[in-house]
């Protein structure tokens, strides 16, 4: 039997008198990759910082393995297991690669740590810091400072350092964003690779990417879940077609 990972239970957001996530429920399953799509403005980065304890609702509950998370601070939320990326980079652009990765393994040890105890853990730090080297594709790059890497290469240590942790829960808010082609299938290829047997959640725009990626994929409308389903099924789903997938899959193949 799956268990369940994250849970949202009838979500509600409200910005002033304007209700922006009008009650979403979702469950998401241990070790599943969920893409969350949905028109401009639909709430799908409120959705993500809902989870993420960005914001805390106004209503309903967030579970992650079983325990409530909302309300929580998002510090909190993230020593709980679960890790978020943003669309905007947040690596140390003046440090390697290396040190980047190794900042975001000691950061995720946290501020329980004596000193003494800080040090002890600086072998270990840097033995994962060089295994999520090798993870992202980046230890030819190790000591190449962050503000030279390609694009591409920045999104990946962005990964990394999102993985670093070791959360087993993880959200990323379009990765592949401003990527060529190319570079996007090689990193649908990363991303599965180093989110292997966790639980993935991504917002994205993409139909390939999201098509190549999630096992389910939420539909967001308007502040609800509209669907929940796998890829085949959503595809088919006649109100995703009328609300938003129709017309989405059309400008994309126009556009190829
Ligand atoms: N802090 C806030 N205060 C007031 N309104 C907000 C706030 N954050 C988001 N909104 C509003 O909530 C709605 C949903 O925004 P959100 O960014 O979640 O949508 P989205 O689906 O992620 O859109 P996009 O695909 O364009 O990123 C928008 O109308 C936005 O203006």
């Amino acid at each position: 039997m799956s268990s369940v990972a994250l849970e949202l239970k009838d979500v509600r957001k409200s910005f002033g008198r304007t209700e922006i996530i009008r009650g979403c429920s979702l469950q998401v399953n241990q070790g599943e990759r969920v893409a969350v799509i949905g028109p401009n403005g639909a709430g799908k980065s409120t959705l993500f910082n809902l989870i993420s304890g960005r914001f805390a609702p106004t209503s309903g509950q967030v579970l992650l393995h079983g325990h409530r998370i909302d309300g929580r601070k998002p510090f909190e939320i993230n020593r709980l297991g679960l890790s978020r990326s943003f669309q905007i980079t947040n690596i140390f652009p003046k440090l390697s690669v290396f040190e980047n990765l190794r900042c975001g393994v000691l950061w995720s040890l946290g501020y329980k740590y004596t000193f003494l105890k800080f040090l002890a853990d600086l072998d270990d730090a840097n033995e994962r810091a060089e295994q999520l080297l090798h993870m992202i594709h980046l230890h030819r790059k190790r000591d190449v400072l962050a503000i030279n890497l390609t694009y591409a290469e920045q999104r990946a240590l962005e990964v990394g350092i999102t993985i670093a942790g070791g959360a087993s829960v993880i959200l990323l808010d379009e990765p592949t964003a401003g990527m060529s082609r190319a570079e996007t299938r090689r990193f649908i290829d990363l991303i599965k690779e180093v989110t292997t047997g966790k639980t993935l959640l991504t917002v994205e725009h993409d139909m390939g990417v999201v098509f190549g990626l999630a096992d389910k994929i939420a539909v967001v409308v308007y502040g609800e879940i509209i669907a929940y389903d796998t890829p085949e099924q959503v595809r088919a789903n006649q109100r995703v077609q009328e609300a938003y997938l129709g017309s989405i899959i059309a400008t994309q193949q126009e556009g190829r």
